[in-house]
């Protein structure tokens, strides 16, 4: 806590104080950029696009230049996952025997998720057409909620919430919830509640953890302990029903297929019934907010950007028609829609960070010396909308970008996803209901400003970033 010295040929960054470290320092300047992906941007103008912070007693180091996130990404001695306080959920878990973090066993874990995720089909239904039920699910509520005078105005950023924890728990646990179920909103106030707690650099009690002894109420130690074991108790609640009624040969979702294994003389140590829940515990993490979030900038845009709009519901008249809902085998024949996907995840990813790695060993990034636990992160603006990545008008919702020649074609800086060891497992999900709920609910609705509610462009800070508030106007089309 109280060292200042850093280590030599540690990458640039503010002065160290005692205790706080650079602290106040970042403090300082995210209060004046508003936005923590602002303020590390403004550090990489002044300091480089590698930067050494120090927060608490934890080395953080933040990788903000296009090069430099590739070589980060790609480095096996930057592939672990942080273990300390920092990343409090993972800790979490360790104390219950489970072991998530940078481990053989993580790797061996995710290509078995990988697997099952990429034959799509562990449910009963196969992963399409459970999204694409979900989806003309979501299309009849609409339809209900509109007013006598044939239109609604809503709040959208919040719209597509219960749609995604459906998906999410179907492919899950095989089960589906009506929005009035009392277990459905019982899951999204112990997420809602978790996320509003937790924030990209950590809560207070990470870099302080004597804070979670003598203050555990105001640190928010307290409420980020319970509600973790909340969603684990309302997790090992649905895992108990499943032993209890489990069918070999009827697999209802990722929970069932795990069972089997467990079930098998030949199981691999590292499958456990622990293991199962941190992993649900983890896809409710990283799943429910980025997408329901990424959604939230589509339809803000949408509405923005009229004409991207009318396009999108020009081609999916053309190929899809109005007699049926947009399916996944639509996607070849709709590069616009596609393009707007891509357009959506840039204009979020391009404000977020990856998931924090921790370096396994004493090793160097572009040069600089990165000592052995020190924790890495990069902040994507960097690659997707920062001064050199290449990207034009990159505050502008501009989904045409991504095509060229009539092709889509990605930047190699376009990585909303990552890449490498620890690349998102929940991709072609995201993209399938980004795709799938925007295409369905453009084909039947056009949304537009609210008179007298200009929606703001300023979005809301923190562990993923989202659209403020704001309100469309929706009205079905003729
Ligand atoms: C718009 C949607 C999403 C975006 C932009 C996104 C992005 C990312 C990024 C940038 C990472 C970190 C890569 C790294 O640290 O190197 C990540 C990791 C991860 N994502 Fe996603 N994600 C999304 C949706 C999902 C969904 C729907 C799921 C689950 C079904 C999911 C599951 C995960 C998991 C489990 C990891 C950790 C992988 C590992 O550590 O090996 N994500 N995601």
């Amino acid at each position: 806590y109280l060292d200042t010295k850093k280590p030599k040929n540690y990458p640039p960054g503010p002065k160290w104080l005692p205790i706080v470290g650079s602290a106040l320092e970042v403090a300082d300047k995210r209060k004046k950029c508003r936005y923590l992906y602002q303020a590390t941007a403004e550090m990489a103008r002044e300091y480089g696009p590698v930067i050494g912070l120090k927060v608490g007693k934890d080395l953080v180091v933040v990788v903000y230049g296009k090069h430099e996130i590739r070589e980060f990404l790609s480095s096996e001695d930057l592939a672990g996952r942080p273990k300390g306080l920092f990343f409090e959920m993972r800790t979490w878990g360790e104390r219950l025997g489970v072991l998530l973090t940078d481990s053989e066993f993580w790797q061996e874990q995710r290509r078995f998720i990988l697997r099952q995720l990429r034959e799509f089909g562990f449910g009963r239904k196969n992963m399409s057409s459970m999204i694409e039920d979900e989806t003309g699910i979501m299309v009849k509520s609409f339809y209900n909620m509109l007013e006598p005078n044939g239109s609604m105005t809503i709040n959208m950023e919040c719209a597509f919430n219960i749609h995604i924890l459906n998906t999410l728990w179907m492919m899950l646990a095989g089960i589906r919830y009506s929005p009035e179920d009392k277990n459905l909103k019982s899951l999204q106030d112990i997420l809602g509640r978790l996320f509003a707690n937790v924030d990209m650099v950590g809560a207070p009690f990470s870099q302080f953890p004597i804070l979670k002894f003598i203050a555990p109420e105001v640190s928010g130690y307290k409420l980020y302990v319970e509600t973790h074991q909340q969603l684990w108790e309302f997790l090992n609640e649905e895992l108990k029903r499943h032993k209890a009624t489990w069918d070999e040969n009827n697999p209802r979702g990722f929970m069932d297929v795990y069972l089997k294994i467990l079930n098998s003389p030949d199981r691999k140590s590292s499958f456990c019934e622990k293991q199962l829940l941190a992993i649900c515990m983890d896809m409710f993490m990283a799943g429910s907010e980025t997408t329901s979030k990424s959604l939230g900038f589509c339809f803000l845009n949408l509405i923005l950007y009229p004409d991207v709009q009318k396009k999108a519901q020009q081609e999916i008249d053309r190929v899809v028609g109005r007699d049926r809902l947009p399916g996944l085998t639509d996607r070849p024949q709709m590069p616009y829609m596609e393009c707007v996907v891509l357009e959506t995840l840039r204009v979020f990813a391009g404000r977020a960070f990856t998931v924090p790695h921790r370096a396994l060993r004493d090793t160097h990034l572009s040069g600089y010396f990165i000592p052995k636990d020190a924790m890495v992160i990069a902040n994507l603006h960097g690659a997707m909308m920062g001064p050199d990545s290449g990207v034009e008008d990159p505050e502008i919702f501009r989904p045409e970008r991504h095509m060229k020649d009539g092709k889509i074609t990605l930047a190699d800086t376009y990585i909303p996803f990552g890449f490498g060891k620890h690349r998102c497992l929940g991709e072609s999900l995201a993209r399938a209901n980004i795709f799938l709920f925007t295409s369905a609910l453009l084909q039947h609705f056009n949304f537009s400003i609210s008179p007298g509610c200009p929606p703001s462009t300023e979005c809301i800070d923190g562990v993923t970033p989202g659209p403020l508030p704001f309100k469309a106007l929706i009205t079905p089309r003729k």
